[in-house]
């Protein structure tokens, strides 16, 4: 029980290092990415029309943290050589922005922003978007590069990747040069767009691959030297993160939790020494808190439903069948205020659910009269749903 605030903390000397929006002093271990980055970026520095790029890799692999370092990179030489051309980045996240119309409206209002004038509000069509955007570009008298982030959340309307990329040959802009950056989870992303919109983009691309445990024990150690106080961590510590992220999935940012969330077990526990055993501690409270944040973005009958089955298992009453769920998902529904969808939206929401992961399905026959059913269960921690739904 505590009664008072620390003065100090038994492992960590500062926790930010350990956070998503962190932005490290050096990017380790990408030096090949970043020098082909370089490679296709430079033609902006001489005034030319710049590259289109897509940055492809799975998640945690480094791509934000890269294009940010290497776009602020450009833009700084720029400003440095003062040979007239000036380098301007401006990004959104296409997974907040689905389609090309939200897309061109994010990014004149973060330019809007940037130059402290007032967000445009609703009621434009895509043209007059686009409009406003060229306007933007216009004004900086320079290159503006356009980072989409999550580009694969445009699917079909990609209609911004084929009118970015020709605003000058249309004499929409006649001062400034647009390139586009485009970053992607998706490797087959470029199959699925439009034969018009290939033409126009002509990108370059970058694979970023996913770090191997050598790698990611280079960026663990940089953190804990900035983050963590000396001499905390057990030899092991640092390669058994290192090793179990390479084997789920290359990711740094997997990585990172697993030793921030290893070094937050022991300090909580009052320790000033970090061991193996915290790690293993660590990949539960990980793995917790993605299948939370997986359950966050589920749809809110996608929430019920889940929970009626959380509510069916802690009764022992799975595995069930539709006609037994349903009751149970409609008192749910209701109780949250809304309307219970039909049978058939419900088997959809449980197949999708059961594609996530966070549902089994169950083939069960019953005997020879009794013809085929399906069954549902539960396949993830009860507890997690109940804690996500009264959040
Ligand atoms: N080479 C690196 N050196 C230092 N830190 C890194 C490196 N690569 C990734 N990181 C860190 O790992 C985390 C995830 O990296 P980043 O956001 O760049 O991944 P991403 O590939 O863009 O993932 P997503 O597709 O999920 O957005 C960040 O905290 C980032 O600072």
């Amino acid at each position: 029980m505590r009664t008072t605030f620390r003065t100090e903390r038994n492992v960590f000397t500062n926790k930010d290092v350990f956070k998503e929006g962190y932005d490290p002093d050096e990017i380790l271990e990408r030096d090949e990415e970043i020098s082909e980055y370089i490679g296709y970026l430079e033609d902006a520095l001489f005034g030319e029309t710049p590259k289109n790029i897509i940055v492809y890799g799975n998640t945690g692999v480094g791509k934000t943290v890269v294009t940010d370092h290497v776009t602020q990179m450009l833009s700084s030489e720029a400003e440095r050589r003062d040979e007239g051309v000036d380098i301007h980045v401006v990004k959104v996240n296409c997974g907040h922005h689905t389609s090309s119309y939200q897309a061109a409206v994010a990014l004149v209002n973060a330019m809007r922003r940037d130059t402290d004038r007032e967000e445009i509000g609703k009621g434009y069509g895509f043209a007059d978007a686009m409009d406003m955007l060229y306007a933007e570009v216009e004004q900086r008298e320079g290159t503006v590069y356009v980072i989409l982030d999550e580009i694969d959340f445009l699917g079909d309307d990609d209609q911004i990747l084929y009118e970015l990329p020709r605003a000058s040959a249309n004499g929409y802009v006649e001062r400034s040069h647009v390139g586009v950056i485009g970053i992607s989870n998706d490797y087959t992303y470029r199959d699925n767009l439009s034969s018009k919109v290939k033409d126009t983009l002509q990108e370059d691309e970058i694979k970023f691959p996913p770090y191997d445990a050598a790698e990611l024990r280079t960026i663990l150690e940089d953190r804990a030297e900035k983050g963590m106080k000396e001499d905390v961590l057990d030899g092991a510590v640092i390669p058994k993160c290192a090793a179990i992220s390479a084997r789920d999935s290359g990711s740094a940012r997997q990585a990172i939790d697993l030793l921030r969330e290893a070094g937050n077990v022991a300090d909580a526990d009052g320790r000033d020494a970090v061991g193996e055993t915290d790690v293993d501690e660590a990949v539960t409270r990980v793995e917790r808190g993605r299948l939370k944040d997986g359950i966050r973005d589920l749809t809110a009958h996608g929430k019920h439903i889940l929970l009626s089955l959380a509510r069916a298992y802690g009764r022992q009453e799975t595995p069930l069948r539709l006609k037994e769920l349903l009751p149970i998902y409609e008192r749910v529904a209701r109780g949250a205020g809304s309307d219970p969808l039909g049978e058939h939206r419900v088997r959809d929401h449980l197949a999708d659910l059961t594609m996530l992961g966070f549902v089994e399905q169950r083939r069960t026959n019953k005997g020879r009269a009794g013809g085929q059913f399906y069954q549902y269960d539960l396949s993830v921690d009860a507890e997690a749903v109940f804690e996500v739904v009264s959040e």
